[in-house]
């Protein structure tokens, strides 16, 4: 009966670049159907999604990624250019077409460049099948899609972080709640000492986002973070939030005053409107894990029938240090399964990946077990499948782990890397555990927080810890078996690892990255090719570049594994 209730929903999108002021200064940004953030996407779990997305950016490629959409059996929908697909020409139409599966808090992406960063974003929410309930109860639904934004375009960032000398991006200028932000003044300037206040109504680009909610009802609150760089806090003035969902998955509920939310990352929590009904209330989006050089982000919370308009007297929610990581970690760690399948009990191989920052050329890049990721010019979904080995971009397999001796404590002793596929090929149906271990970058006493996604796959995040992963004499026996959470995307603390195992159990090619925009540009990432002689046949638009459009004109199949 659930099957049958399912349908094909059929979007007609185009891509381009338009004039929008996200933060009140007018910039460009990559827009859909003149929206932006792009139009969200509503199904029911069971449902075929359809984006017939046409590319109307002037010179170059586009692709978007289904963020946290496993894509089963469908691995070159997955959105990824120069791994599961080609990058859509301008002026081209590329159909994506994938099964929703699981009801979940999701969005969607660019995954071309950094087109991410540039505004291609939108939310996609799959609710529950007909006939199905959520293990929770509420009245009704806020959907906040949190991003970050720069007024430097990002053909100026990629070109500094490929520069010698190497220019960073810096922090960025604004932080956006569904697309909104105020630059250079504040909602809330009587608390902000030496801000102006920002004019508030209108219908700017920019005008304040207004949450309408009547008093004493429960609200889900769907949040999820596709910021280029910025790991987030959000907080809600005089409100407890229950945490209830992340990243498409049940958790057990717990309370909090806050949450982190790092780029990649979903979550749902309940809030009850169970305080002064006269008044109106904050919500504040702030920087944690990096120095906070950006102001928070703010919105109202509207009891109605208070005017919107009616700003909140108090101050808005402070946000925690940004380096209180005993704090983050605290919240992190509370996150736990509920009615989700716990993990096999064993693995069938082990892949220790240690990110270090490092040099090439006089240029910095992040390299992975001292291996920097590049993007070839032939996706790999197409080379693998049609096993067009001279489209790779090394012979060299990269290795499941790192020297054991590694001091995670300091600058790496030698910073010198190469590039590299970064392919690991699994096994079809085979228990994988990641270790993600991170380290000193190259300037002393600096280690980074890295919020990393997997592509094709959610995962149990078996544990955490800090300084180095002890293996299986230490840590790999204190792992949590019992209520791991299911995720897509699991941060690293800073000097610290974290453990992840998931089931290869869809064939396709897979992106596994830091999800920060300029570190996967500078390499911070790895592709899991898996079982590819399983995976059916390939759509001739994903390959139509490269060596698999050479093969294809001669006659090649997009079928036939090589
Ligand atoms: O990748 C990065 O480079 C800079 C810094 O480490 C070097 O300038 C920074 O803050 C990053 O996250």
């Amino acid at each position: 009966q659930c099957a049958a209730a399912a349908k094909a929903r059929h979007f007609r999108w185009e891509v381009s670049n338009m004039f929008w002021s996200p933060d009140c200064e007018e910039k460009v940004v990559i827009g859909i159907n003149g929206q932006f953030p792009g139009p969200t996407i509503r199904a029911k779990a069971g449902d075929t999604i359809v984006v017939h997305l046409k590319n109307g950016l002037h010179t170059e490629g586009v692709v978007i990624h289904w963020h946290g959409i496993r894509q089963i059996g469908t691995p070159w929908a997955d959105g990824t250019a120069s791994i599961s697909q080609c990058a859509i020409n301008p002026e081209e139409t590329f159909t994506y077409r994938f099964v929703v599966d699981k009801p979940g808090t999701y969005f969607y992406h660019g995954h071309y460049g950094m087109q991410r960063a540039a505004g291609l974003y939108g939310s996609l929410i799959v609710d529950v099948a007909d006939g199905e309930e959520e293990p929770f109860k509420y009245d009704g639904e806020l959907n906040l899609l949190l991003s970050d934004w720069y007024h430097e375009s990002i053909y100026t960032q990629m070109v500094g972080l490929s520069s010698n000398p190497f220019r960073w991006i810096g922090e960025p200028q604004s932080l956006l709640i569904n697309g909104r932000g105020q630059f250079n003044c504040s909602l809330a300037a009587a608390h902000t000492p030496g801000a102006k206040q920002c004019a508030g109504a209108g219908n700017r680009h920019c005008a304040p986002v207004i949450l309408p909610v009547l008093p004493n009802k429960t609200y889900r609150l769907r949040v999820a973070s596709t910021t280029s760089l910025a790991s987030l806090n959000l907080a809600v003035g005089n409100h407890k939030l229950t945490v209830v969902e992340a990243d498409g998955n049940y958790v057990e509920p717990f309370d909090v005053d806050d949450i982190d939310i790092y780029s990649g990352d979903s979550y749902s929590v309940l809030l009850t409107t169970d305080q002064d009904t006269s008044a109106n209330y904050w919500v504040s989006v702030g920087v944690r894990g990096r120095q906070p050089k950006t102001a928070p982000a703010l919105a109202v919370l509207n009891y109605r029938p208070n005017r919107a308009s009616r700003l909140p007297a108090s101050a808005p929610p402070a946000t925690p240090a940004w380096d209180d990581f005993a704090r983050s970690k605290a919240f992190t760690y509370r996150i736990l399964g509920r009615g989700t399948p716990p993990p096999p009990a064993t693995s069938d191989r082990r892949i220790e990946l240690l990110n270090t920052q490092n040099r090439m050329g006089g240029v910095v890049k992040w390299s992975i077990n001292n291996m920097s990721m590049v993007l070839p010019a032939t996706p790999y979904l197409g080379s693998l499948k049609m096993g067009l080995r001279s489209a790779l971009p090394s012979a060299a397999r990269p290795s499941d782990t790192f020297g054991r001796g590694y001091d995670v404590t300091r600058p790496p002793a030698n910073p010198n890397t190469t590039v590299g596929d970064n392919v690991y090929v699994l096994a079809h149906n085979a228990t994988v555990d990641v270790v993600l271990q991170n380290a000193n970058a190259l300037a002393r006493n600096v280690s980074e927080v890295h919020p990393w996604h997997l592509h094709g796959h959610d995962f149990w995040v078996l544990g955490y810890g800090d300084g180095a992963f002890r293996g299986d004499a230490g840590d790999a026996a204190a792992l949590n078996l019992r209520n791991p959470p299911l995720r897509n995307t699991a941060v690293i603390f800073p000097y610290g690892w974290t453990a992840i195992r998931f089931v290869s159990d869809n064939p396709g090619v897979w992106a596994f990255h830091c999800h920060i925009e300029p570190h996967l540009h500078m390499g911070m990432g790895v592709i899991f090719a898996e079982a590819v002689d399983r995976v059916g046949e390939l759509p001739k638009a994903a390959v139509s570049c490269g060596a698999t459009a050479t093969a294809l004109m001669a006659g090649a199949g997009a079928g036939g594994h090589v």
